[in-house]
């Protein structure tokens, strides 16, 4: 198999195209080639594939072998593979995501290559049972969840995936692997869930550390940059537009109050390409 290697602030695929659908063995094969020590290594293993409804289809795999709904560091991974690649000359494309419908993407480029991204990654769902949690609130805000005797609060936001987004003191000094998989598999979380830990620093910056779901601690998640803003806004803590500094640098996000519709910017990368058995 011909593969590429991408990065979205350091949060890392493995890129497959040319299929016409995904292979019966996709979670086999995602925890495989996604293992850092006997694979490629990769927080999750992404299919670009044709689409009826738009020009590029996104599926994406955890590296645990689950699929995820969505995926924003990916999806401008996708952007730049298919554009330095040829497979289409748009600087304006569509794609077409699995849980979060077919969602516009600009490209900005540098000497021919893509370098930045802006995605429009559509509406938030807020209501609780949607999300999914099994509160019945729209929307749920500083919601307390106990693990192991220590009670968090936290502001629930799906983005096609699920988030739960919890303020601390300290984000870049968070005990992520303590709390990160107890919070993940909460009882509250029926599908589990994408846990970001955040600090406010300005109406205009936090600060944010991911438990992602399927993958463990990240370096960026992007849907998890969106569903932080959200959180900060619900909870009356930042502007409708601000800088989520993650790990691995910076993504913008800005909530237009218009239409509701969030637009996530920030740079996708390549690492290199291989050939695996
Ligand atoms: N890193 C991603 C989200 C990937 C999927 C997530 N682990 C899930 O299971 O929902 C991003 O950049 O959004």
């Amino acid at each position: 198999m011909n593969f590429t290697k991408m990065h979205g602030l350091g949060n890392d695929f493995i890129i497959l195209a040319g299929e016409q659908k995904l292979p019966d063995n996709v979670a086999d094969l995602a925890i495989r080639l996604c293992n850092r020590f006997f694979g490629i290594g990769a927080d999750g293993l992404v299919y670009i594939l044709p689409s009826e409804k738009a020009d590029f289809k996104m599926r994406i795999i955890n590296s645990d072998g689950s699929e995820a709904e969505q995926c924003g560091n990916a999806i401008r991974c996708v952007a730049k593979y298919v554009y330095d690649n040829g497979l289409t000359d748009k600087l304006e494309l569509t794609i077409e995501t699995l849980g979060a419908g077919v969602q516009p993407v600009q490209l900005e480029t540098a000497e021919g290559k893509v370098n930045l991204v802006t995605v429009d990654m559509g509406q938030p769902i807020l209501n609780g049972l949607d999300v999914p949690t099994t509160i019945d609130a729209n929307p749920v805000i500083g919601h307390p969840v106990t693990v192991d005797g220590r009670e968090f609060a936290f502001t629930a936001v799906s983005m096609g995936n699920p988030h739960c987004v919890i303020y601390v003191d300290d984000a870049a000094g968070f005990d992520l692997a303590t709390w990160g998989p107890k919070l993940e598999k909460h009882p509250l979380f029926p599908r589990k869930i994408n846990v970001e830990f955040a600090k406010v620093n300005s109406r205009s910056q936090v600060d944010m550390r991911v438990w992602e779901r399927g993958a463990g601690p990240t370096l960026a998640c992007g849907t998890g940059a969106c569903a932080t803003l959200v959180s900060s806004v619900l909870n009356g803590l930042t502007d409708r537009k601000a800088t989520i500094s993650l790990a691995g640098g910076d993504l913008l996000i800005d909530w237009n109050e218009s239409n509701n519709r969030i637009y996530m910017t920030g740079p996708a990368a390549l690492v290199y390409t291989g050939t695996v058995e």
